[in-house]
């Protein structure tokens, strides 16, 4: 039977740099994962496309995903639904190949629970007025908005230690690498823990 691939979760509070991060990995020439796009009830930033950055859905749209069980996970994050499309987070996770979501906490949580066995990792900032100066600097959200994501960002860190590993993101070049190591390391432990199992059932 083919090995299913690892389920990877990146989370973390608004303007931390998740999707930065996430960015960088998937220029990398080698990098294995497959991204999950998510849907969102919240309007197109300048430049988002539909069915690249997010699959933009209307209100009623997405309560008929939600009644009909698409989605993995989903949130309300500062006004806004956004959720995980289940169908091909298992079809691309039963081809064998990892699955990377970038999601807020509240869905990382609701991942952790139908999918224990999958890698948690908590992007971190280097401080909240860093974080704060970050979303700032990106200048896609209100004044007002901005103070919501820094309330909710608050929540989220005392969350951390839910995750298996935190990383903070101090420089997008050393965010990628460490997690490009946990992925490597994480898939080590487990073929050496499904070797085990097999040289166990073996001599039984
Ligand atoms: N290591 C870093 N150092 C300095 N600035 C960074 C770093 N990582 C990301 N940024 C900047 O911080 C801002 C927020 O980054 P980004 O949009 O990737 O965050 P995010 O966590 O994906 O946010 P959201 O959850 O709201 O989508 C961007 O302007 C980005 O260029
Ligand atoms: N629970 C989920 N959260 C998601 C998903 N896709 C993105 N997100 C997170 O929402 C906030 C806001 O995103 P923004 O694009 O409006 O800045 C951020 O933390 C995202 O990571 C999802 O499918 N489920």
């Amino acid at each position: 039977m083919k090995e299913k691939g690892l389920l990877i979760v990146l989370s973390g509070p608004s303007g931390v740099g998740k999707g930065t991060v996430r960015k960088a990995i998937f220029s990398q020439e080698d990098t294995r994962f497959e991204y999950s796009i998510s849907m969102t009830t919240r309007n197109p930033r300048e430049g988002e496309v539909d069915g690249v950055d997010y699959f933009f859905k209307t209100r009623e749209e997405f309560e008929n995903l939600i009644e009909q069980g698409k989605l993995l996970e989903y949130a309300e994050f500062v006004g806004n639904y956004y959720g995980t499309p289940v169908d091909y987070v298992r079809e691309t996770l039963d081809s064998g190949k990892d699955v990377f979501l970038e999601i807020e906490v509240k869905g990382a949580r609701q991942v952790r629970e139908k999918f224990p066995e999958g890698l948690f990792i908590f992007l971190a900032p280097p401080s909240l007025s860093e974080l704060q100066n970050r979303l700032v600097t990106r200048g896609t959200e209100s004044d007002e908005l901005i103070r919501g994501r820094m309330e909710t960002a608050r929540k989220e860190i005392e969350m951390m230690d839910l995750y298996d590993y935190i990383v903070e993101n101090d420089h997008v070049d050393h965010a990628c690498e460490k997690i490009n190591s946990i992925v490597q390391a994480e898939h080590c432990r487990r073929e050496r823990v499904q070797l085990r199992y097999k040289k166990m059932l073996e001599v039984d």
